[in-house]
């Protein structure tokens, strides 16, 4: 049976490492991080990750600045408010929580954000330092770099290894193929028109599942002793619960886990950490502009 990565319990220890930075901060500069988090419309999905982002600023110190437009909000506002935040000093991290609606450009407003308060590393630009060789951005995506974190607590080494990425997200899939490259992994990533993707996964000693497809990954897919991260958070009807429905990764994770040498569980694997990750570049921000401001 795989060792089942407890990303709720890793989260925490590293969330009272950035509380307890953040005070020394505070003592020695009179200053807190602040994280400014826009929101756009009513979707239920990202108002509570909104909601989830915003209480653990408060848990740990960090000034939330909340910023909620109605769906209907003209890219001109959104991106006005964007140079607002920009332009103020106690904000040292921004983000525009995504899906936008639609008639939004999420790339147009996304390179609005100053690339020194781009904490979710979405802007162009820093996606761009991700790709090249010798480069690192100012942040890197906060779902990734949770991947990468979690291999690394759990002791799996990613130097000359074989990766699969399934999935090729701006936000997830992407990234996390090239900070594995960085890390020197062999890597491939199998999307939507890879014809016969299990025969690529099967080869995979590092699989970071990001498809958004409930259960996609059979055991039979994983080869034995490998490191399963799953991103997928998906909704399934489950008449048993309260709520009518329960999450589900993009891995089957009764049949992966007893192939498997590691995996992360849905929900808490990935998810928790992706917000600690969120408030490590907050800090990480703040650091940097006290360092450039004292
Ligand atoms: N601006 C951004 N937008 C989006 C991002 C992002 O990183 N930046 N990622 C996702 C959503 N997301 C954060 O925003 C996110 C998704 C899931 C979780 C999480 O903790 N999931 C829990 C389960 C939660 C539940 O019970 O509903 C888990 O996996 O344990 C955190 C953050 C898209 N948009
Ligand atoms: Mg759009």
């Amino acid at each position: 049976m795989a060792t089942v990565i407890d990303g709720k319990a890793i989260a925490q220890t590293i969330r009272s490492e950035i509380a307890d930075e953040i005070r020394l901060l505070s003592q020695k500069y009179g200053k807190v991080p602040g994280l400014a988090v826009v929101i756009v419309g009513d979707r239920k999905d990202s108002q509570s990750y909104v909601r989830m982002k915003r209480k653990s600023c408060a848990e740990l110190g960090i000034k939330s600045f909340d910023v909620d437009l109605p769906e209907q909000v003209s890219e001109a506002e959104l991106i006005k408010k964007v140079h607002e935040l920009n332009a103020n000093p106690d904000v040292h991290g921004i983000l525009v929580q995504l899906p936008l609606p639609k008639h939004l450009n999420e790339e147009k407003v996304l390179s609005e954000i100053s690339l020194e308060k781009d904490v979710d590393g979405f802007h162009p630009l820093n996606i761009g330092k991700l790709a090249m060789k010798g480069r690192d951005p100012l942040f890197l995506p906060c779902t990734p770099k949770a991947c990468i974190e979690l291999l690394q607590q759990s002791g799996v080494s990613i130097k000359g290894k074989r990766a699969v990425v399934v999935g090729r997200s701006n936000i997830v899939g992407l990234p996390a193929s090239l900070l594995l490259l960085k890390a020197d992994a062999t890597v491939s990533i199998v999307h939507s028109h890879t014809s016969q993707p299990e025969s690529i996964i099967r080869e995979a000693d590092i699989v970071i599942a990001a498809a958004g497809q409930p259960m996609m990954i059979k055991g039979s897919w994983i080869k034995p002793g490998a490191a399963v991260i799953d991103v997928g958070t998906n909704a399934v009807d489950d008449p048993t619960k309260k709520t009518g429905y329960r999450l589900v990764g993009d891995v089957d994770f009764a049949e992966a886990s007893k192939v498997a040498g590691w995996i992360t569980p849905v929900p808490g694997g990935v998810g928790p950490m992706t917000v600690t990750m969120l408030l490590k570049n907050t800090l990480e921000g703040a650091r940097r502009y006290i360092a450039q401001n004292n």
